[in-house]
Formats: C-alpha cells, sequence, structure tokens
C-alpha cells in the first residue's frame, strides 16, 4: 500500500488488559499523521471488554471507519464480539505472517492484539505491516463475498 492509500483515520479501543498497548499504538500512529479516534477503556480498572468492542465494531461495520484496532489480554474476546457484525472482517494477528496475510487475502478491516500476548516491539512490526499491506482482491474478493449469502 502507498502511504496515499494507507488509513489516514483510525478507531481504537481496549479493555483493561491492554490499555499501555494502546497508549503505546496510538503514540506510533500519531507519528505517521494518522488520526486516531479512542474509545476507551482510559484507566486499568477492571471493565469488560465486550463494551469498547461493540463501539469500535459498530462504527466499522457502519462504514463510520474503514479501519479499527481493538486490544484485550487475549485478543480473543474482542475478535468474537467484532466478528458478529456485518461486515466486519475482525483478525486477531499476534504474529507478523498472519498481520499481512490477513490484510492480503482478507482485507482486515480490524486488527486485533493481545497485550498479555505479545511484547510492544513485535506489537508495532505488526501494526506497521497490518497498515501498509495492500489487499490482493481477484480470487480473494469473490470469497468475501461469499460472507454476505452465509
Ligand atoms: O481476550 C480476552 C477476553 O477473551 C481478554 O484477555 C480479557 O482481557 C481478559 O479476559 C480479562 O481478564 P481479567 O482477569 O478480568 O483481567
Amino acid at each position: 500500500m502507498t502511504e496515499a492509500s494507507m488509513p489516514t483515520r483510525i478507531i481504537i479501543g481496549c479493555d483493561h488488559a491492554a490499555l499501555r498497548l494502546k497508549e503505546t499504538l496510538k503514540r506510533a500512529m500519531k507519528a505517521r499523521g494518522i488520526a486516531v479516534t479512542d474509545v476507551g477503556t482510559h484507566s486499568e480498572a477492571s471493565m469488560d471488554y465486550p463494551d469498547t468492542g461493540k463501539i469500535v465494531a459498530e462504527k466499522i461495520s457502519s462504514g463510520e471507519f474503514t479501519h479499527g484496532i481493538l486490544l484485550c489480554g487475549t485478543g480473543l474476546g474482542m475478535s468474537m464480539v467484532a466478528n458478529k457484525y456485518p461486515h466486519v472482517r475482525a483478525a486477531l494477528c499476534n504474529d507478523l505472517f498472519s498481520a499481512a496475510m490477513s490484510r492480503r487475502h482478507n482485507n482486515a478491516n480490524i486488527l486485533v492484539l493481545g497485550g498479555r500476548v505479545i511484547g510492544d516491539i513485535l506489537a508495532l512490526e505488526i501494526l506497521n505491516t497490518w497498515l501498509e499491506t495492500p489487499f490482493e482482491g481477484g480470487r480473494h474478493q469473490r470469497r468475501l463475498d461469499m460472507f454476505d449469502t452465509i
């Protein structure tokens, strides 16, 4: 993806288990000139991840945002919540290959990471890979179109 076709705005949400990772990713995106909308959580007090997961997923599903990021301890719960919404393709990517393929083949519109699974350096590399990798289209678009018929 060229710098010009990269997302210029991103919506992000987390639970208490990934608050610190969220701040790290926000700093990195702002440094790249990406406008970040943070829907919380904003403290380390225990909270329920579906509450922030649904805000991000709804805004991706409605088309208000094209790209989102969700973070929790493992990334599993946020993925499950987000993928209940139509047109959401949330991908849990705790490695670089998955991050690239989630864009190339799945046109993932939400990146999910586990704050208790990976460290900051890997998370930042995954973020950059996810932001920079374009969707290939073609046979992959045909397969994504099938989602609407299921
Ligand atoms: O993935 C998750 C939910 O499936 C997350 O890891 C949550 O962050 C986790 O469940 C929170 O656990 P806690 O014991 O309440 O901190």
